[in-house]
Protein backbone atom coordinates (compact mmCIF):
# COMPACT_ATOMS: atom_id res chain seq x y z
CA UNK A 1 0.00 0.00 0.00
CA UNK A 2 1.26 3.53 -0.98
CA UNK A 3 -1.15 6.01 -0.99
CA UNK A 4 -3.68 6.38 1.42
CA UNK A 5 -7.27 8.36 1.50
CA UNK A 6 -9.05 9.10 4.20
CA UNK A 7 -11.68 11.35 5.02
CA UNK A 8 -10.21 15.07 6.12
CA UNK A 9 -9.53 14.61 9.82
CA UNK A 10 -9.81 16.78 12.89
CA UNK A 11 -7.15 17.89 15.30
CA UNK A 12 -9.46 17.65 18.95
CA UNK A 13 -6.40 19.69 20.93
CA UNK A 14 -4.30 22.06 19.72
CA UNK A 15 -2.56 25.30 21.15
CA UNK A 16 -2.33 28.01 18.33
CA UNK A 17 -0.92 30.40 20.28
CA UNK A 18 -1.66 34.67 19.48
CA UNK A 19 -0.55 37.34 18.03
CA UNK A 20 3.04 36.48 15.12
CA UNK A 21 3.44 32.72 16.62
CA UNK A 22 -0.49 32.10 16.22
CA UNK A 23 0.33 33.57 12.11
CA UNK A 24 3.13 30.88 11.81
CA UNK A 25 1.37 27.91 13.00
CA UNK A 26 -2.33 28.38 12.16
CA UNK A 27 -1.21 27.32 8.20
CA UNK A 28 0.26 23.89 9.28
CA UNK A 29 -2.90 22.97 11.86
CA UNK A 30 -5.05 24.24 8.71
CA UNK A 31 -3.68 22.57 5.94
CA UNK A 32 -4.24 19.06 8.02
CA UNK A 33 -7.27 19.51 9.38
CA UNK A 34 -11.02 20.58 8.88
CA UNK A 35 -11.63 21.27 12.21
CA UNK A 36 -9.40 22.00 15.94
CA UNK A 37 -10.69 22.45 19.16
CA UNK A 38 -8.52 25.06 20.39
CA UNK A 39 -7.12 25.62 23.58
CA UNK A 40 -7.86 28.50 25.65
CA UNK A 41 -4.44 29.16 27.48
CA UNK A 42 -3.81 32.31 26.36
CA UNK A 43 -2.02 35.05 28.14
CA UNK A 44 -4.90 35.89 29.66
CA UNK A 45 -6.73 33.07 29.58
CA UNK A 46 -9.98 32.99 27.19
CA UNK A 47 -12.63 33.00 29.62
CA UNK A 48 -15.51 34.99 28.09
CA UNK A 49 -17.54 34.21 25.00
CA UNK A 50 -16.57 37.57 23.87
CA UNK A 51 -12.81 36.97 24.07
CA UNK A 52 -13.41 33.58 22.32
CA UNK A 53 -15.44 35.43 19.38
CA UNK A 54 -12.09 37.94 18.80
CA UNK A 55 -9.69 34.81 19.07
CA UNK A 56 -11.73 32.76 16.92
CA UNK A 57 -11.34 35.51 14.41
CA UNK A 58 -7.84 36.30 14.96
CA UNK A 59 -7.24 32.72 13.94
CA UNK A 60 -9.95 32.82 10.71
CA UNK A 61 -7.22 36.16 9.84
CA UNK A 62 -3.83 34.00 9.65
CA UNK A 63 -5.36 30.13 8.23
CA UNK A 64 -4.23 31.01 4.45
CA UNK A 65 -6.58 31.92 1.37
CA UNK A 66 -8.78 29.21 0.09
CA UNK A 67 -8.12 26.84 3.06
CA UNK A 68 -11.29 25.82 4.68
CA UNK A 69 -10.72 25.41 8.26
CA UNK A 70 -12.97 26.43 11.40
CA UNK A 71 -11.83 26.77 14.87
CA UNK A 72 -13.55 25.49 17.59
CA UNK A 73 -13.27 26.94 20.60
CA UNK A 74 -12.75 26.27 24.52
CA UNK A 75 -13.67 28.22 27.73
CA UNK A 76 -10.93 28.49 30.65
CA UNK A 77 -12.55 27.24 33.52
CA UNK A 78 -12.15 29.73 36.54
CA UNK A 79 -13.06 29.21 40.12
CA UNK A 80 -16.16 30.42 40.65
CA UNK A 81 -16.88 30.91 37.24
CA UNK A 82 -20.72 31.89 35.80
CA UNK A 83 -22.11 28.72 34.73
CA UNK A 84 -24.40 31.52 32.88
CA UNK A 85 -21.51 32.72 30.83
CA UNK A 86 -21.05 29.49 29.61
CA UNK A 87 -24.14 28.19 28.51
CA UNK A 88 -24.86 31.29 26.57
CA UNK A 89 -21.52 31.22 25.04
CA UNK A 90 -22.42 27.65 24.03
CA UNK A 91 -26.16 28.51 22.76
CA UNK A 92 -24.56 31.10 20.37
CA UNK A 93 -21.90 28.66 18.99
CA UNK A 94 -18.87 30.05 20.20
CA UNK A 95 -17.99 27.75 22.96
CA UNK A 96 -18.00 24.42 21.86
CA UNK A 97 -16.63 23.01 24.94
CA UNK A 98 -15.12 23.95 28.31
CA UNK A 99 -11.49 23.22 29.65
CA UNK A 100 -10.28 22.14 33.09
CA UNK A 101 -7.05 23.13 33.98
CA UNK A 102 -5.85 21.82 37.49
CA UNK A 103 -4.02 25.52 38.66
CA UNK A 104 -0.87 24.93 37.89
CA UNK A 105 -0.88 21.72 36.61
CA UNK A 106 0.57 23.16 33.05
CA UNK A 107 1.72 25.73 30.80
CA UNK A 108 -0.61 28.94 31.27
CA UNK A 109 -2.51 27.29 34.00
CA UNK A 110 -2.08 29.66 36.65
CA UNK A 111 -5.43 30.86 36.25
CA UNK A 112 -6.95 27.54 36.72
CA UNK A 113 -9.01 25.52 38.88
CA UNK A 114 -8.14 25.45 42.35
CA UNK A 115 -10.70 23.10 43.71
CA UNK A 116 -13.17 21.58 41.38
CA UNK A 117 -16.22 21.59 43.87
CA UNK A 118 -15.48 25.58 42.84
CA UNK A 119 -16.90 24.72 39.35
CA UNK A 120 -19.32 22.45 40.42
CA UNK A 121 -22.28 25.05 39.70
CA UNK A 122 -20.79 25.39 35.59
CA UNK A 123 -20.47 21.29 35.66
CA UNK A 124 -24.06 20.96 36.87
CA UNK A 125 -24.94 23.06 33.93
CA UNK A 126 -22.70 21.69 31.28
CA UNK A 127 -24.10 18.47 32.06
CA UNK A 128 -27.74 19.42 31.67
CA UNK A 129 -26.98 21.21 28.26
CA UNK A 130 -24.51 18.36 27.08
CA UNK A 131 -21.20 20.80 26.79
CA UNK A 132 -18.45 18.52 26.25
CA UNK A 133 -15.61 19.19 29.67
CA UNK A 134 -12.23 18.79 28.61
CA UNK A 135 -10.10 17.46 31.48
CA UNK A 136 -5.80 18.07 31.68
CA UNK A 137 -5.78 15.38 34.24
CA UNK A 138 -3.24 15.58 36.62
CA UNK A 139 -2.83 16.71 40.58
CA UNK A 140 -0.32 19.34 41.40
CA UNK A 141 0.31 18.27 44.75
CA UNK A 142 4.43 18.43 44.94
CA UNK A 143 4.24 15.64 47.49
CA UNK A 144 3.41 13.50 44.50
CA UNK A 145 5.64 12.07 41.67
CA UNK A 146 5.89 13.82 38.55
CA UNK A 147 5.40 10.47 36.61
CA UNK A 148 2.12 9.61 39.14
CA UNK A 149 0.52 13.14 38.65
CA UNK A 150 -1.94 11.38 35.91
CA UNK A 151 -3.06 8.40 37.70
CA UNK A 152 -3.33 9.76 41.09
CA UNK A 153 -5.57 12.67 39.55
CA UNK A 154 -8.15 9.80 38.25
CA UNK A 155 -8.66 8.72 41.63
CA UNK A 156 -8.84 11.86 43.96
CA UNK A 157 -10.51 14.17 41.42
CA UNK A 158 -11.97 12.90 38.33
CA UNK A 159 -13.56 9.21 39.74
CA UNK A 160 -15.35 12.16 41.83
CA UNK A 161 -16.78 14.12 38.87
CA UNK A 162 -17.86 10.92 37.22
CA UNK A 163 -19.54 9.95 40.49
CA UNK A 164 -21.40 13.66 40.61
CA UNK A 165 -21.75 14.45 36.96
CA UNK A 166 -22.64 10.82 36.01
CA UNK A 167 -23.64 12.34 32.28
CA UNK A 168 -21.00 14.55 31.77
CA UNK A 169 -19.38 14.48 28.36
CA UNK A 170 -15.90 14.40 29.35
CA UNK A 171 -12.41 14.39 27.13
CA UNK A 172 -9.79 13.24 29.02
CA UNK A 173 -7.32 14.94 26.88
CA UNK A 174 -3.95 13.64 25.75
CA UNK A 175 -3.54 10.42 28.50
CA UNK A 176 -0.58 8.79 28.72
CA UNK A 177 -0.66 5.82 30.96
CA UNK A 178 -2.31 2.93 31.44
CA UNK A 179 -4.49 3.68 34.15
CA UNK A 180 -5.66 6.41 32.00
CA UNK A 181 -7.19 3.78 29.28
CA UNK A 182 -8.45 1.44 31.79
CA UNK A 183 -10.62 3.84 33.35
CA UNK A 184 -11.83 4.91 29.70
CA UNK A 185 -12.18 1.59 28.88
CA UNK A 186 -14.65 0.95 31.78
CA UNK A 187 -16.14 4.16 31.83
CA UNK A 188 -19.67 5.06 29.82
CA UNK A 189 -19.95 6.08 26.33
CA UNK A 190 -19.98 9.97 27.54
CA UNK A 191 -16.07 9.65 29.01
CA UNK A 192 -13.63 9.16 25.55
CA UNK A 193 -9.85 10.78 25.56
CA UNK A 194 -7.32 12.14 22.88
CA UNK A 195 -3.91 10.87 22.13
CA UNK A 196 -0.92 12.97 20.91
CA UNK A 197 1.86 11.39 18.39
CA UNK A 198 4.59 12.22 21.14
CA UNK A 199 3.14 9.69 23.73
CA UNK A 200 2.42 6.95 20.85
CA UNK A 201 6.14 7.22 19.80
CA UNK A 202 8.04 8.30 22.63
CA UNK A 203 8.99 7.07 26.31
CA UNK A 204 10.29 9.18 29.48
CA UNK A 205 13.82 7.61 28.06
CA UNK A 206 13.64 10.04 25.13
CA UNK A 207 14.08 13.16 27.67
CA UNK A 208 17.53 11.73 28.70
CA UNK A 209 18.74 9.92 25.50
CA UNK A 210 22.38 11.07 25.84
CA UNK A 211 22.22 13.82 27.48
CA UNK A 212 18.92 15.85 29.03
CA UNK A 213 16.29 16.24 25.45
CA UNK A 214 14.11 19.29 26.24
CA UNK A 215 11.98 18.70 23.06
CA UNK A 216 10.77 15.78 24.24
CA UNK A 217 9.45 17.47 27.00
CA UNK A 218 5.95 18.10 27.71
CA UNK A 219 2.85 17.64 30.03
CA UNK A 220 1.97 15.44 31.09
CA UNK A 221 5.35 13.91 30.94
CA UNK A 222 5.92 10.66 28.64
CA UNK A 223 6.09 7.85 30.96
CA UNK A 224 7.14 4.25 30.97
CA UNK A 225 7.24 1.91 28.21
CA UNK A 226 4.38 -0.46 29.23
CA UNK A 227 2.16 3.01 29.10
CA UNK A 228 3.58 3.77 25.27
CA UNK A 229 2.65 0.32 24.39
CA UNK A 230 -1.26 0.94 26.26
CA UNK A 231 -1.49 3.77 24.64
CA UNK A 232 -0.83 2.49 21.12
CA UNK A 233 -3.03 -0.45 21.89
CA UNK A 234 -5.66 2.04 23.24
CA UNK A 235 -5.75 4.31 19.94
CA UNK A 236 -5.25 1.47 17.24
CA UNK A 237 -7.94 -0.56 19.08
CA UNK A 238 -10.56 0.79 16.91
CA UNK A 239 -12.70 1.44 19.98
CA UNK A 240 -14.56 4.77 19.24
CA UNK A 241 -13.49 6.32 22.50
CA UNK A 242 -10.31 7.40 21.62
CA UNK A 243 -9.09 10.40 18.78
CA UNK A 244 -6.78 12.18 17.68
CA UNK A 245 -5.79 15.45 19.75
CA UNK A 246 -1.79 16.67 18.90
CA UNK A 247 -1.11 19.39 22.19
CA UNK A 248 0.97 20.58 19.38
CA UNK A 249 2.49 22.99 21.62
CA UNK A 250 4.95 25.91 19.85
CA UNK A 251 7.44 27.34 22.10
CA UNK A 252 10.44 29.26 20.62
CA UNK A 253 13.32 26.83 20.62
CA UNK A 254 15.41 29.47 23.10
CA UNK A 255 12.42 28.84 25.68
CA UNK A 256 12.68 25.30 25.44
CA UNK A 257 16.27 25.06 25.43
CA UNK A 258 16.57 27.10 28.93
CA UNK A 259 17.78 26.31 32.56
CA UNK A 260 13.85 26.69 32.99
CA UNK A 261 12.50 24.81 29.47
CA UNK A 262 8.93 25.09 28.76
CA UNK A 263 6.65 21.85 28.47
CA UNK A 264 5.04 21.16 25.12
CA UNK A 265 6.10 19.57 21.69
CA UNK A 266 5.30 21.23 18.23
CA UNK A 267 4.01 18.61 15.95
CA UNK A 268 1.55 20.05 14.31
CA UNK A 269 3.58 20.25 10.76
CA UNK A 270 3.97 16.49 10.20
CA UNK A 271 1.32 15.35 12.62
CA UNK A 272 -0.80 12.87 10.28
CA UNK A 273 2.82 11.47 9.02
CA UNK A 274 3.47 10.69 12.94
CA UNK A 275 0.05 9.08 13.67
CA UNK A 276 0.70 7.16 10.52
CA UNK A 277 3.06 5.74 10.88
CA UNK A 278 2.17 4.11 14.49
CA UNK A 279 -0.58 2.91 12.60
CA UNK A 280 1.38 0.99 10.03
CA UNK A 281 3.79 0.11 12.67
CA UNK A 282 1.12 -1.58 14.64
CA UNK A 283 -0.47 -3.20 11.20
CA UNK A 284 -3.66 -1.22 11.58
CA UNK A 285 -4.11 1.49 9.14
CA UNK A 286 -7.17 0.52 8.16
CA UNK A 287 -7.99 2.03 11.72
CA UNK A 288 -6.70 5.35 11.09
CA UNK A 289 -9.32 6.90 9.69
CA UNK A 290 -12.08 6.28 12.67
CA UNK A 291 -9.09 7.71 14.97
CA UNK A 292 -8.57 10.99 12.73
CA UNK A 293 -11.65 11.64 11.23
CA UNK A 294 -14.82 9.71 12.45
CA UNK A 295 -14.41 9.02 16.14
CA UNK A 296 -14.13 13.23 17.14
CA UNK A 297 -16.79 13.99 15.71
CA UNK A 298 -19.75 11.42 17.06
CA UNK A 299 -18.11 12.10 20.62
CA UNK A 300 -18.77 15.92 19.94
CA UNK A 301 -22.07 15.05 17.92
CA UNK A 302 -20.75 17.24 14.88
CA UNK A 303 -20.86 16.31 11.10
CA UNK A 304 -18.21 14.73 9.51
CA UNK A 305 -15.85 16.84 7.54
CA UNK A 306 -16.58 16.80 3.38
CA UNK A 307 -13.41 16.31 1.26
CA UNK A 308 -10.44 13.96 2.12
CA UNK A 309 -6.62 14.37 2.85
CA UNK A 310 -3.90 11.90 1.07
CA UNK A 311 -1.04 10.60 2.05
CA UNK A 312 1.87 9.12 0.25
CA UNK A 313 4.53 6.56 0.81
CA UNK A 314 8.08 8.45 0.59
CA UNK A 315 10.71 9.40 2.66
CA UNK A 316 11.50 12.73 3.85
CA UNK A 317 13.41 14.22 6.43
CA UNK A 318 11.61 16.32 8.86
CA UNK A 319 13.65 19.64 9.28
CA UNK A 320 16.11 20.63 12.19
CA UNK A 321 14.16 23.89 13.00
CA UNK A 322 11.42 25.75 11.65
CA UNK A 323 10.67 29.26 12.01
CA UNK A 324 7.61 30.68 14.32
CA UNK A 325 6.90 33.98 15.41
CA UNK A 326 10.06 35.45 13.50
CA UNK A 327 11.99 33.12 16.18
CA UNK A 328 13.77 28.80 15.62
CA UNK A 329 11.09 26.35 17.12
CA UNK A 330 12.22 22.26 17.18
CA UNK A 331 9.41 20.53 15.34
CA UNK A 332 8.82 17.03 17.02
CA UNK A 333 11.22 14.11 15.18
CA UNK A 334 13.47 17.13 13.82
CA UNK A 335 16.13 14.81 11.76
CA UNK A 336 13.99 11.99 11.76
CA UNK A 337 13.15 10.42 8.58
CA UNK A 338 9.17 9.60 8.02
CA UNK A 339 7.72 7.37 5.59
CA UNK A 340 4.47 9.17 4.62
CA UNK A 341 3.80 12.50 3.44
CA UNK A 342 0.63 14.78 2.84
CA UNK A 343 0.06 15.47 -0.19
CA UNK A 344 -3.22 16.48 -0.37
N1 LIG B 1 1.28 20.05 26.71
C1 LIG B 1 2.20 20.89 27.12
O1 LIG B 1 3.28 20.45 27.54
N2 LIG B 1 2.03 22.22 27.09
C2 LIG B 1 0.81 22.93 26.74
C3 LIG B 1 -0.19 22.91 27.83
C4 LIG B 1 -0.91 21.58 28.01
O2 LIG B 1 -1.57 21.09 27.09
O3 LIG B 1 -0.85 21.00 29.10
C5 LIG B 1 1.19 24.37 26.36
O4 LIG B 1 0.29 25.21 26.29
O5 LIG B 1 2.38 24.64 26.13
ZN1 LIG C 1 -2.63 19.86 29.02
ZN1 LIG D 1 -2.47 20.99 25.45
Amino acid sequence: MNRLTIRRPDDWHVHLRDGAMLASVAPATARQFGRAIVMPNLSPPVTTAAAAAAYRTRILAAVPEGVSFMPLMTCYLVDHIDPEELAQGHGEGIFTAAKLYPAHATTGSAHGVTNVAHIYPALERMQAIGMPLLIHGEVTDNHVDIFDREAVFIERTLKGIVRDFPELRIVFEHITTAEAVDFVDAAGPNIAATITPQHLHINRNAMFAGGLRPHAYCLPVAKREKHRLALRKAATSGSGKYFLGTDSAPHAQSAKESACGCAGIYNAPFALESYLAVFEEEGAIDRFEGFASLNGPAFYRLPLNEGTVTLVREDHVVPDALEAGGQPIIPFHAGETLHWRMVE
